[in-house]
């Protein structure tokens, strides 16, 4: 058996972040200031890396950002005061709030309160509805990051068995949405799959494509895996390496060891949808400041 396709999505995201760049110099030529407001909370060491690297991004692309972060055990009114002051804000042209929340926050709640002409991630409930209905006002960041990178790849989707492990409406139904509608890069049969599944197997065997977004390590190994299956793993949980100074290794759900025999094509993790998912979310958060300001058509295409 040949060794798979590595799925890399490093230089993908480079072209997609140039466009970026060029059209946040665009934007402040026209005296706009593409502006992402966050808000993140969590205890969570790994969480707040993720949130830092998007600040990084952010700052050397030129784009401002005002950071909220509050501690896990704040209370709910807390979370909700964050963004409805970034909602608020003039000044702020973008909007993400990253989840997971604790559990006493009320999440529907948080999701309505995110004005949907500011949300990057199609966390609103409009904007969430949109995109299931076929008339996108934004797509999330990680569902466009799996479809430009199958996209990219030629990997086709028309007529093929798409099997997601998830159901969280962050990642798994938007992009069970993108992937079953009618068009290109659409045309898919999806099934999710999640806790409640009763044979997690039968279904990823049959698999075509198959994307784990679980957030277990080892959930999936070669011996649940088709011949020719491509692999997408979206999941990125850091776990202690042996060198126990270090913050640990980033992995996904899949054992890339025993899934190299049967997969055709699998994504590197990190190094697969990660950098895609990052350079998706600034490119959002150019086009909803571009689209506000009424500048939609001075941005480059893609
Ligand atoms: N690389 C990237 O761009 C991104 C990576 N991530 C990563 O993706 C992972 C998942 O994140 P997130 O969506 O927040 O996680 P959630 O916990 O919200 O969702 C996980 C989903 O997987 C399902 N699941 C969990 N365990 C199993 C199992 N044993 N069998 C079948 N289904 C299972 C859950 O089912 P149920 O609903 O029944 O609980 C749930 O639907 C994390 O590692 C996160 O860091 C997230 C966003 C972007
Ligand atoms: N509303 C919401 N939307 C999200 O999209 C969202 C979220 N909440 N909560 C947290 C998760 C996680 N996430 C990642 C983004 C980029 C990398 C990424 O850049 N990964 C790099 C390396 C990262 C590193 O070095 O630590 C890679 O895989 O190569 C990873 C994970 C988005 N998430």
């Amino acid at each position: 058996m040949t060794d798979p396709t590595m799925l890399a999505g490093g230089p993908l995201a480079d072209r997609l972040t140039a466009t970026v760049e060029r059209d946040v110099a665009t934007l402040r030529n026209h005296d706009v200031v593409p502006t992402l407001g966050t808000v993140l909370m969590t205890d969570d060491p790994t969480q707040r890396r993720f949130m830092d690297l998007k600040h990084e991004r952010c700052a050397s692309l030129g784009i401002e950002t005002v950071r909220v972060d509050v501690p896990a055990d704040a209370p709910a009114e807390r979370c909700y005061d964050a963004v409805e002051s970034l909602r608020a804000d003039d000044d702020v042209t973008a909007l993400f709030v990253q989840v997971p929340l604790p559990d006493h926050v009320d999440e529907q709640r948080v999701r309505s309160l995110v004005p949907a002409g500011k949300d990057v991630d199609c966390f609103t409930p409009e904007n969430l509805g949109r995109l299931v209905a076929g008339d996108p006002h934004v797509v999330p960041a990680t569902a466009a990051a799996v479809v430009r990178l199958l996209a990219e790849y030629d990997v086709e989707t028309a007529g093929r068995d798409v099997v997601v492990v998830g159901r969280d409406a962050v990642i798994a139904r938007p992009l069970a949405a993108l992937l079953s509608a009618n068009g290109p890069d659409g045309d898919a049969t999806v099934t999710l799959c999640h806790t409640a599944t009763t044979d997690l197997t039968a279904h990823t065997r049959r698999a075509d494509v198959l994307v784990t977004a679980a957030g277990h390590p080892g959930l999936v190994d070669g011996s649940m895996l088709g011949e020719g299956v491509v692999v997408v793993d979206v999941s990125a949980t850091r776990v202690q390496s042996d060198d126990s100074d270090s913050s640990g290794d980033l992995v996904g759900d899949v054992d890339a060891a025993s899934a190299r025999e049967p997969a055709s094509a699998i994504t590197p993790v990190p190094g697969g949808v990660g950098p895609l998912t990052m350079a998706s979310l600034v490119r959002n958060v150019v086009d909803v400041t571009g689209r506000a300001a009424g500048l939609e058509h001075v941005l480059g295409a893609e």
